[in-house]
């Protein structure tokens, strides 16, 4: 099997004494494209940062490419593209310059790919970085973190100021890129469509646990919400994400009648997302 490029294995974090992570695992494979789902406050950043060594799980282990996340090589580290929530540097700076600094760093960059960005997003190349509009700066921080072909890419809500054209723009690019080069990519968005359109797995994040990481198509496939009147349903052979007096989500459905239950229906992504919060 080959390596995971990413591994998060039982990792717990608190501050103030307030868990933020809860024993908390999960891979990351080539080719995957994983959309990390949860509320403000769930954990995201927390986990994301994490992988890159920004921050200290108080246990547990990260991996990245093999290597322990707080002790990366630099050569692992030039493999990494990251996007933070709050972007940017190069404050001062014109398109143009910030670009060919940071092109210097990676010998990997492609040309090619920051000139069809470049153009396709309408950034100009001689715009000061201090006049760009917030969109603007979050194009040019996906199009610095992605334009080396990382071979993982860490991205906290990359497109949250994104237009919905560019935001569909550049997740088909950010899929393509996964697929094309065995690439793999863990994403935050609150952005269920989002999630949606691009991701092949989906993780979700609640109250600092992880309490669903699973490809979207099964995910898709195999959540319901069941209507019920007695109490006494029996829901054992699911997992059971959240259970009301009346109804339940349940995980791992395939078709079958479940005695008791008055309706079971489909629920989209979204409304899974509002019903485990609500
Ligand atoms: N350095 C810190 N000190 C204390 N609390 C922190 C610190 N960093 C994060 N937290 C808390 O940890 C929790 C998780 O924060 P995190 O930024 O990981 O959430 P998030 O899911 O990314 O949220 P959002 O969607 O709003 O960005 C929050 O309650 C936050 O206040």
């Amino acid at each position: 099997m080959e390596q995971p490029l990413l591994s998060y294995n039982n990792i717990y974090k608190s501050y103030d004494q307030r868990s933020v992570l809860n024993n908390v695992s999960l891979v990351l494979e080539p080719g995957m494209v994983i959309g990390l789902l949860g509320k403000n406050g769930a954990g995201k950043t927390t986990l994301l940062r994490s992988a890159l060594g920004l921050i200290a799980p108080d246990q547990g282990e990260i991996r990245v490419f093999g290597e322990p996340s707080d002790k990366l090589s630099a050569q692992s580290k030039a493999q990494i593209g990251y996007v933070p929530q709050q972007t940017f540097g190069y404050e001062g700076f014109k398109v143009a310059d910030a670009l060919a600094l940071h092109r210097s760093f990676y010998p990997t960059w492609d040309l090619q790919l920051e000139a069809k960005w470049l153009k396709r997003f309408e950034l100009a190349t001689d715009a000061a970085i201090n006049d760009l509009s917030i969109g603007q700066r979050q194009t040019l921080a996906l199009i610095m973190a992605m334009a080396y072909h990382p071979k993982l890419l860490i991205l906290d809500e990359p497109v949250a100021s994104l237009d919905p054209i560019a935001r569909r723009e550049f997740m088909g690019d950010l899929f393509d890129l996964a697929l094309d080069s065995g690439s793999g990519i863990l994403f935050s968005s609150h952005i269920t469509s989002d999630i949606e359109r691009v991701a092949s797995h989906i993780a979700l994040i609640k109250d600092a646990e992880l309490i669903l990481i699973d490809e979207l198509d099964v995910v898709r496939d195999t959540i319901r919400r069941v209507n019920f009147t007695e109490q006494n349903i029996d829901l054992s052979a699911y997992r059971v994400l959240n259970l009301q007096a009346n109804s339940a989500i349940i995980y791992g459905y395939q078709g079958e009648p479940i005695p008791g239950a008055l309706a079971i229906n489909h629920l989209s992504l979204e409304q899974l997302f509002v019903e485990l919060h609500g």
